[in-house]
């Protein structure tokens, strides 16, 4: 069976969606459990926070990643190591009852549910990544904070042969199932295989969509809402230059809203760097969903200068800094073409500037 073929991953496209939809449980239940108190909340060492609902979701998927498929390495966002901490004790337990309330989060039995086979299964997400081999990404909560703020997030996962990612599976508890309509509610899946085109359904399992299926009416720029991750500046320049509209939301929901029509582009500049710090290095589990998705709605995905996205050389993604996602290929090309312009005036006023 050829990697593109009509049946090609479906038991795994089946796992996936199973392990998205249970962690979207989770994080739902911790979210109205834990999160609205603002407690259990840690900072990591880049300052990002980490929540009771990012290790559960996390040691959920890799327990139904690892059950159907037990010699496939996962490169998870998240480590188990904080929770082994004495001061961290209180956080552990809450992340235990978070995935073991229900058996059917997979993490069922007393036995299963044990503190050293949690932090276990968070730590299955340690591969490293790399250029010849089958892998999963997993991003158990992504956009953090915009989950804390009650906002859009994504759990995320993704499946990736030999450096090419071959399916993606995204869920968005919060997201409106129809862009157009409130009243049908909220939480939906996107899934893409590759070769065969990219779906939306409800968090439950129904109403499949093909997409992109919501006219775009107004031209939107995606772009982060948290500044510290993006140039929003030279985005500003880029989208006046090309008469869009910048609209910020948290997390892979962006590549969501723009594969099935809501939106033109999907833009991310690398900050700018400050105090001669290293530029951040983008990580292959916050890109690998979305890139599919994008490319099986009929769009197009690369860096901020036109290169392709490489997702085999390890748990980060090297030179590719900024990204350019568009349903559009015409637009992509002019997407393109602005950031060179927006990036030479802004390094002529530097120039300029320096004395
Ligand atoms: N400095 C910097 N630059 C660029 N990207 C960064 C940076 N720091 C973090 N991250 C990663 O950004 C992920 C969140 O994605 P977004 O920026 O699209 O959404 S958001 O506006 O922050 O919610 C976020 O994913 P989560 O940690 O899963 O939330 C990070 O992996
Ligand atoms: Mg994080
Ligand atoms: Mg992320
Ligand atoms: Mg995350």
């Amino acid at each position: 069976m050829s990697l593109t073929s009509p049946e090609a991953f479906s038991v795994e496209k089946h796992v996936a969606i199973a392990a998205v939809r249970r962690a979207c449980l989770v994080t739902c239940t911790v979210f109205n459990q834990l999160v609205r108190d603002r407690t259990d909340i840690l900072q990591k060492e880049d300052e990002s926070p980490v929540t009771v609902g990012d290790y559960a979701a996390q040691a959920v998927i890799n327990t139904v990643l690892k059950n159907a498929f037990p010699n496939d390495p996962i490169v998870g966002e998240e480590g188990a190591d904080a929770l082994r901490q004495g001061s961290n004790a209180r956080l552990r337990e809450r992340v235990i009852s978070s995935t073991g309330e229900k058996a059917q989060w997979g993490l069922g039995s007393e036995h299963e549910r044990s503190s050293g086979s949690l932090l276990k299964a968070i730590d299955e997400g340690n591969d490293t990544g790399g250029p010849n081999k089958r892998m999963w990404t997993v991003d158990p909560i992504d956009g953090t904070k915009g989950f804390l703020r009650g906002g859009q997030y994504a759990v995320c996962l993704s499946l990736i042969v030999n450096s090419q990612v071959v399916l993606g599976v995204i869920g968005c508890p919060n997201i409106q199932i129809h862009p157009a309509n409130p009243d049908e509610g909220k939480g939906c899946i996107f899934v893409a295989v590759r070769g065969q085109g990219a779906f939306q359904i409800t968090l439950s399992g129904t109403g499949a969509v093909k997409l992109p299926y919501f006219p775009s009416e107004t031209s939107y720029v995606l772009q982060s809402e948290e500044p510290k991750h993006t140039n929003i500046p030279l985005i500003k320049r880029v989208s006046d230059e090309l008469n869009l509209t910048e609209w910020g939301m948290d997390s892979q929901a962006k590549y969501c809203c723009l594969a099935r029509g809501e939106g033109a582009v999907y833009l991310r500049m690398p900050a700018p760097t400050v105090g001669g710090k290293q530029p951040y290095e983008e990580r292959i589990w916050d890109h690998a969903p979305g890139s599919i998705l994008i490319e099986e709605a009929g769009g197009k995905i690369t860096d901020s200068e036109g290169t392709p996205l490489r997702f085999g050389l390890g748990r980060g993604m090297g030179e590719n800094r900024g990204f350019v996602a568009t349903v559009d290929e015409e637009l992509h090309g002019r997407v393109v073409s602005a950031i060179k312009r927006a990036q030479f005036t802004e390094d002529a006023k530097k120039t300029k500037a320096t004395p």
